[in-house]
């Protein structure tokens, strides 16, 4: 589920007469989704997405969002910009939280990409670095490296609650790679940091939308191939590697942006980077959502048995 938020048909009503968009019809929550509140809000004009903002997205950072929502629409790109209201205003508020009213995409998001979807998807995201190469606005990565030994020491050993030895394996990888870590000699840019496979819609083989920039930030570029790859070329266990997936990433991103030797060389670190990040944030909502909550815990081993494939002299103990 991804309905924090329950909206009054009456609220919404009075939210929807801002905006040139139509007489309410219809607004359903969307189940799909963990950070905020999601619906799918139809209208005698059309269907949009009516998103609540939750306590993970800080309202003061959705103007960099927006931004860049609108910077990457402006070029063509297949992202969901917010809809202006009659003022121009995009960033609202709603039932006491901020909210904003976005063009609806169509497309589905895939469990089991093929090497084909992969490819494009890979193609639409270093489209989408190109297309910032003029974006001004920045964002520290809220998730990026410097974040993930606080985040390690605030789960502490509750860790190995979730598998025996997840500590110290933890502290070995954290403290390797971000010894290992590239400096200033790799591209930054605005990054989008969370291309899942649910964040990308698809028709066939072709991309309908990259959507959820709430992690967007300015961050290494290709570090955003490797969040892809770790989170695309597995199973949902991160036991089984989909090396021609895997290859489908690198050949259709590398077609716009050729990855340098010394890129190639470091992807191994970034990816296993990419593998801490999310083991850590899943580690600390399972260790801090109640087992029968309604959001669903994803699991933190899924990304350790990533991180082995990429880094297998790091992990020992818990997997
Ligand atoms: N602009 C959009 N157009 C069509 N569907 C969307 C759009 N934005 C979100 N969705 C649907 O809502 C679901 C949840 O959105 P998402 O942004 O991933 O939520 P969360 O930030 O809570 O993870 C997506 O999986 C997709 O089905
Ligand atoms: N992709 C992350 C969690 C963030 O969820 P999203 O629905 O906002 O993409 C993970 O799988 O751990």
């Amino acid at each position: 589920m991804a309905v924090y938020t329950q909206v009054s048909a009456e609220a919404l009503g009075e939210f929807l007469a801002r905006y040139d968009v139509g007489e309410l019809v219809s607004a359903k929550g969307i189940a799909e989704g963990v950070e905020n509140s999601n619906y799918l809000v139809e209208t005698t004009r059309g269907r949009f997405i009516l998103t609540l903002y939750e306590k993970r997205v800080n309202a003061e950072e959705l103007p960099y969002f927006m931004g860049l929502l609108d910077h990457l629409a402006d070029k063509g790109l297949a992202v969901p910009p917010a809809i202006k209201d009659r003022r121009g205003v995009e960033i609202q508020e709603l039932e006491g939280r901020p909210a904003c009213l976005i063009k609806f995409l169509s497309g589905v998001s895939l469990s089991h990409p093929t090497p084909a979807q992969a490819e494009a998807a890979a193609i639409a995201m270093a489209d989408m670095h190109a297309a910032v190469a003029d974006f001004t606005l920045d964002r520290p990565n809220s998730m990026g490296v410097d974040t993930w030994r606080p985040l390690f020491e605030k789960c502490g050993h509750s860790l190995n609650q979730i598998a025996p030895g997840l500590h110290d394996d933890l502290a070995h990888a954290i403290e390797h790679v971000t010894a290992n870590w590239p400096g200033d000699a790799f591209d930054r840019c605005a990054i989008h940091a969370d291309l899942f496979p649910d964040n990308v819609l698809m028709l066939g083989d072709d991309v309908t939308g990259l959507i959820d920039f709430y992690f967007a930030c300015t961050d290494i570029r290709v570090y955003d191939l490797a969040v892809m790859h770790s989170a695309w070329s597995f199973d949902a266990t991160g036991r089984s590697y989909d090396a021609a997936v895997g290859d489908a990433l690198i050949r259709g991103y590398s077609s716009r942006f050729p990855l340098t030797d010394v890129e190639q060389a470091q992807f191994p670190t970034l990816a296993a980077g990419a593998c801490i990040r999310f083991a850590l944030s899943r580690a600390w909502d399972w260790l801090n959502t109640p087992a029968d909550a309604l959001v669903m815990r994803k699991d933190p081993l899924a990304y350790v048995r990533r991180l082995k494939h990429y880094a297998p002299d790091l992990v020992k103990h818990s997997t």
